[in-house]
């Protein structure tokens, strides 16, 4: 499939350079989401300049950080995002998708199968499949504050050895609140990417923020 003169505009304007199977498989995947999008509300992203510079930029950052072989969740995908791309990218590890809302989980089943990737979609939330599935690395977009994701993970940490959380500049005032309701006592916080928002707003960083319970040795490299 040739690709799109506006994608490949956007990949330029960004300097980000892929593999042309890789590109296209990109290119299937935002097409095939935007065309659901007018039925169910997925994404704002509906350009090609948008969808480099968000939400693909998120998911290349969070890619090198994933080591080959771990077994992913990305809890609350929605669109997708990071999980799709992540697969896409990064077929050397296994992704799966957790989504709560069952009308955007089985548009999410549809696009798997479009895209003919092995990625096992969940209709449910991701903290419960906790209870009975184990994951190396939790990761997570839009979806809520470290507060939150700290208390509905907290139970669960036996079944997951990090979370990474893809965050904008406000994750700092979040690992504040974090810590003034005594919710990273036994966790440690580190930030393993930060890279510019690339829009007007240039000076505001966007992050990836590892979280894991303190005394456990990751098997993965902390960047
Ligand atoms: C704002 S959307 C973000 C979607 C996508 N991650 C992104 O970055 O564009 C948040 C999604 O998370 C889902 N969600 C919220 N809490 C969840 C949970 N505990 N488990 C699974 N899905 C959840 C919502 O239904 C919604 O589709």
């Amino acid at each position: 499939m040739p690709l799109d003169p506006d994608f490949e505009t956007a990949l330029k304007n960004h300097a980000v350079e892929l593999d042309g199977d890789i590109a296209a498989r990109l290119q299937a995947y935002a097409e095939a989401m935007w065309s659901w999008n007018e039925k169910l509300n997925l994404t704002r992203h509906t350009t090609w300049e948008l969808f480099v510079g968000r939400d693909l930029r998120d998911c290349l950052q969070l890619a090198p950080i994933l080591d080959p072989g771990e077994e992913v969740l990305d809890l609350g995908s929605g669109n997708g995002v990071p999980g799709i791309p992540l697969a896409i990218l990064r077929p050397d590890i296994d992704v799966s998708l957790a989504e709560s809302v069952a009308k955007r989980a089985s548009v999410l089943g549809e696009l798997i199968a479009d895209l003919d990737l092995p990625v096992p979609v969940y209709s449910a939330r991701g903290e419960d499949l906790l209870d009975d599935f184990r994951f190396s690395s939790l990761v997570c977009r839009a979806v809520g504050s470290i507060s939150k994701l700290c208390r509905w993970i907290e139970p669960h940490w036996s079944n997951v050895d990090r979370m990474l959380l893809i965050k904008g500049p406000k994750w700092i005032e979040e690992r504040g609140e974090a810590r003034h309701q005594g919710l990273m006592g036994n966790l440690q916080l580190r930030k393993v990417a930060s890279y510019p928002l690339g829009d007007e707003s240039d000076e505001e960083q966007g992050a990836i923020v590892q979280i894991w319970p303190k005394g456990r040795e990751l098997p993965m490299k902390i960047s």
